[in-house]
């Protein structure tokens, strides 16, 4: 069995520059993987046959699945003859922002290109994985970058300041394709997208905390004020900046001290479930 990681991210910035005519949105952002993963397990086998292997029963077991898309997709384009078993273990919150789903794709690419020996580079395995979905090619590579075009223009950028980020996920789960729907551009506050690049470029951790936003919050905001309540929450406790990450719900806040961590993440259980405490991976995925 080969085992993989599928890293979670976050989104640092969010814009959204208009909509085209394909029905996505032009978007520019900056995402960063955290030490929140999935753990993936692939074993090959000789019938042809995908299956999907979960104890979460919120997994899709079916052709629903990413990971099921990105093999067969492997499948189809290059005539394999070989089945696999992937395993997921899920550990990412799922519909969160988190792009579980696509990380999930990412690494099976990543590992099938091992299991089956296709020698297929890191550029290649992120462009079949745009036809997964927008946030895949960025799964593929992982680290920091900037993501433009759909979601799939891949540039990489350096680690961001050292820090430790507090993620809160309350008890819903939103649809990237209805918060999208619901953006109305003529009223958004967009992110300062140069400003933080610059800020990661210097490790300025105060700098990047002034220069986070996310134009989707305009939306999720609205349609569920219990996102807005953990934001106030989080930065009552000492959170140095706070967002939610792609089109939520989930809230991440960002924190410079070990001391306030304890002090967020105690305040933050009393009234949500689901509260982690993580560091920023910072660095690319190894090919596998
Ligand atoms: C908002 C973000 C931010 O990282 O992440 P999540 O909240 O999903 O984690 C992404 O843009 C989500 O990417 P992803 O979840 O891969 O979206 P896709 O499967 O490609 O598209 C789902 C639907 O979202 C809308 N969509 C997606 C991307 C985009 N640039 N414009 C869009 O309008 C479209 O309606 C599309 O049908
Ligand atoms: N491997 C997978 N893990 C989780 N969800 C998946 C997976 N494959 C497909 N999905 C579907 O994708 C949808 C979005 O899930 P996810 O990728 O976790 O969230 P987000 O798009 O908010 O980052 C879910 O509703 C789920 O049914």
């Amino acid at each position: 069995m080969l085992y993989i990681k599928a890293p979670a991210k976050i989104n640092l910035t969010l814009d959204v520059l208009y909509k085209r005519p394909d029905n996505y949105h032009e978007v520019d952002m900056i995402m960063t993987t955290i030490d929140l993963s999935d753990r993936i397990g692939l074993e090959a086998s000789q019938d042809g046959l995908i299956k999907i292997i979960s104890a979460d029963r919120f997994v899709p077991s079916d052709e629903r699945n990413f990971a099921y898309q990105a093999a067969k997709l492997l499948q189809d384009t290059y005539g394999i003859k070989e089945g696999v078993s992937i395993t997921i273990d899920k550990e990412i919150p799922i519909a969160a922002g988190l792009a579980g789903g696509s990380s999930d794709a990412a690494a099976t690419l990543r590992g099938l290109n091992e299991l089956w020996n296709l020698n297929l580079t890191i550029d290649e395995l992120a462009e079949l994985g745009a036809q997964i979905g927008s946030d895949v090619p960025f799964c593929v590579y992982g680290g920091t970058a900037r993501a433009t075009g759909r979601g799939e223009k891949i540039e990489e950028l350096p680690a961001p300041p050292n820090c430790w980020i507090v993620l809160a996920k309350p008890k819903i789960g939103v649809s990237t394709a209805d918060v999208y729907g619901g953006l109305q551009l003529d009223n958004v506050a967009h992110p300062d997208t140069a400003k933080a690049i610059a800020a990661i470029a210097s490790k300025d951790y105060s700098a990047l905390c002034t220069s986070l936003g996310n134009v989707l919050e305009s939306v999720t905001l609205k349609l569920h004020p219990e996102v807005s309540m953990i934001k106030e929450q989080m930065y009552r406790l000492g959170a140095d900046a706070v967002l939610m990450s792609g089109s939520g719900p989930t809230v991440f806040g960002l924190v410079d001290s070990e001391a306030r961590i304890a002090r967020i993440y105690n305040g933050l259980r009393g009234f949500c479930d689901e509260v982690y405490t993580v560091r920023l991976l910072g660095e690319r995925n190894t090919l596998a």
